[in-house]
């Protein structure tokens, strides 16, 4: 219910466009009504006024029908105008809405999500809660004002047969809903799940399609696959199967009405008490009537699944609102350090990935993470960085004697002042150009060649025809592992910001290139506060000491040599890298 009400209150903004569509759908079903009970009634009277060669005033009663099939076409092609129009303002509306949650909503929840799985809440989710107006809310609300007139007309001819009528409105508008509704509401949040995970699975297929041919594992990959597919199709089958049992109800219910109709108005004729044209008239507005009901079945199949899309898009915005927090301070460029202070972290119960960390990173200093796989660098550089919000203790920034937590200052302060080359770093897929200018949108070009030749890049940009025009191809598959990580290095130069994180950055360079980046790294970084993580020698020789993690705490801070001189296990942990 709640998801239901989140949903009308996204429908607000449009409601004068929306009740337009409704009042124009509700006289739609109106005129389409009148229409038939008209044209049953005069083609019975000119029947019975030829057989009795009396003649009749046809002109009135083809005036009225033309003029109802007008209304009916023009209301009906006003509706669709209306009533699509604002189907697609509203979803274009809620995919915005869903993609700047998507890009607020801070790194951990992102990283534990599939990206598949997000792009599906961002496309499909959000077209599915086309059917919440169209074929939810619009048949609601025709159906609320159209019975009581077709209703009451049909009692100024006849109670009985309005009463007959009401009843069968109500098994197919009322009852069969309800039925169908209760049926298919877990159902639907099943389907709707499946059909995500499906998606999810193929798009790692796709990716992983190297891997599985390595491994000759495609066919186990397929087969798992079609499982699931198994399962999301006999989701399928059950909704449509709904579908067909209720119109073919639906249908029964109908033609039955009809006939009881006849049997109450053929005696009622027989007395005289009624036009014998007016059996014909009867019949037919009885069997038009169902106009007002006949999408509600539906209505209410779709609803679970428009809610059940509809939850998953609020389960972002919870997400991002249980995060949000006041960023009260802003920070402008200056000297900065880093502190964490008492700081624990599990991403389960079971255990700790950090545990009472504490470390100070004064205003200028460079400083090394070494660390064996698993002990923690990644996970303290994210915390560090505030790309993931602290469980315990505090990370703070230094700014001359204040102490500013990271928590206060909002992403785009944080991002001002702290660049990051990440050792999974992504390049998008279009020139070099348009990817430095991520990190740079105003730099000229001057300025971005020059951020590559402090990057090392140069020799290899000197040798390309299209300059910074060359594409880099689908998440840089154009380029080596150590060009990728210079373009990154150039981004971060380019973002000139005082505290700069690298994760392992000379990784995959020759060693020429290596020197040539440690000696122009920490020349342009002279008065910057850099931390790294790096089990490279070279790097670690220039740092003013190292932080040394083991299974998540701080086993030692001291200089490289110092570690060396006093640690054995230091020394085959250099090496073994
Ligand atoms: N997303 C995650 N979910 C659950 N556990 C995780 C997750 N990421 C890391 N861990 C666990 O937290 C611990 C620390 O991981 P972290 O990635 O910080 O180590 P690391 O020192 O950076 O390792 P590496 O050098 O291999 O990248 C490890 O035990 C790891 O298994």
């Amino acid at each position: 219910m709640n998801d239901f009400l989140r949903l009308l209150a996204l429908c607000k903004p449009h409601a004068g466009m929306l009740l337009l569509g409704a009042f124009l759908a509700t006289l739609t079903v109106l005129a389409n009504v009148g229409l038939l009970a008209i044209s049953g009634w005069f083609l019975a009277a000119m029947a019975a006024a030829g057989l009795a060669g009396v003649q009749m005033n046809y002109f009135t009663p083809a005036g009225v029908i033309r003029f109802l099939a007008i209304v009916r076409t023009a209301s009906r092609y006003g509706e669709r105008l209306v009533t699509h129009n604002v189907t697609f303002l509203l979803l274009s509306e809620i995919r915005v809405k869903v993609f700047a949650t998507l890009a607020q909503l801070n790194n951990v929840d992102l990283a534990m999500s599939r990206s598949a799985d997000l792009i599906n809440r961002m496309q499909n989710d959000v077209d599915a809660l086309d059917k919440f107006y169209l074929n939810v809310l619009l048949p609601i609300i025709v159906a609320i004002f159209s019975i009581p007139v077709v209703l009451l007309f049909m009692a100024a001819y006849n109670t009985h047969v309005a009463l007959l009528c009401f009843t069968a409105l109500m098994i197919i508008g009322v009852i069969l809903p309800a039925y169908l509704g209760h049926r298919l509401k877990y159902k639907a949040e099943i389907e709707t799940q499946q059909s995500a995970l499906l998606r999810a699975e193929l798009a790692d297929t796709l990716k992983g399609a190297r891997e599985l041919a390595i491994y000759q594992a495609a066919e186990q990959q397929l087969e798992h696959c079609n499982l699931i597919s198994h399962h999301y199709n006999q989701q399928l089958y059950q909704r449509h199967k709904a579908i067909a049992d209720s119109n073919g109800l639906s249908l029964l219910v109908v033609q039955l009405s009809m006939l009881a109709s006849v049997f109450i108005i053929v005696p009622i004729v027989n007395t005289g008490a009624m036009a014998n044209v007016e059996l014909a008239m009867m019949s037919l507005f009885v069997l038009a009537s169902f106009e007002t009901v006949l999408a509600l079945p539906n209505a209410f199949i779709q609803l679970p699944l428009a809610l059940s899309a509809a939850k998953r898009i609020f389960a972002l915005e919870d997400k991002l609102a249980s995060h949000i927090h006041d960023t009260t301070q802003t920070l402008t460029k200056q000297p900065l350090g880093l502190s964490l202070r008492n700081i624990s972290y599990h991403y389960d119960e079971a255990h700790l990935a950090l545990a009472n960390i504490n470390i100070t990173i004064a205003a200028g200093e460079k400083v090394a993470l070494v660390g064996a796989s698993g002990s923690g660098k990644s996970t303290l550089v994210n915390l560090l960085t505030g790309l993931w919000p602290v469980q315990t203790g505090c990370a703070e920034l230094i700014a001359g004697h204040q102490s500013v937590p990271l928590a206060t200052l909002s992403n785009d302060n944080r991002f001002e002042l702290i660049s990051i080359v990440a050792q999974q770093h992504h390049i998008f897929d279009g020139t070099l150009r348009d990817n430095l200018r991520y990190a740079a949108p105003s730099a000229s070009d001057q300025q971005l060649l020059k951020a590559c030749q402090q990057a090392q890049l140069g020799a290899w940009l000197d040798n390309l025809e299209a300059g910074l025009n060359t594409r880099l191809g689908t998440a840089g598959r154009q380029l080596s592992q150590g060009q990728a990580r210079r373009v990154a290095l150039a981004q971060a130069l380019l973002r000139d910001s005082e505290i700069v994180i690298l994760d392992e950055p000379t990784e995959s360079l020759d060693n020429r290139t290596k020197h040539s980046v440690i000696n122009t790294l920490m020349e342009i970084m002279r008065t910057k506060t850099v931390l790294t993580i790096t089990h490279d020698p070279a790097l670690l020789n220039t740092m003013h000491h190292v932080i040394w993690l083991e299974r998540g705490k701080v086993r030692a801070i001291a200089k490289h040599h110092e570690l060396l001189a006093e640690h054995p296990d230091y020394v085959s942990l250099i090496t073994r890298f």
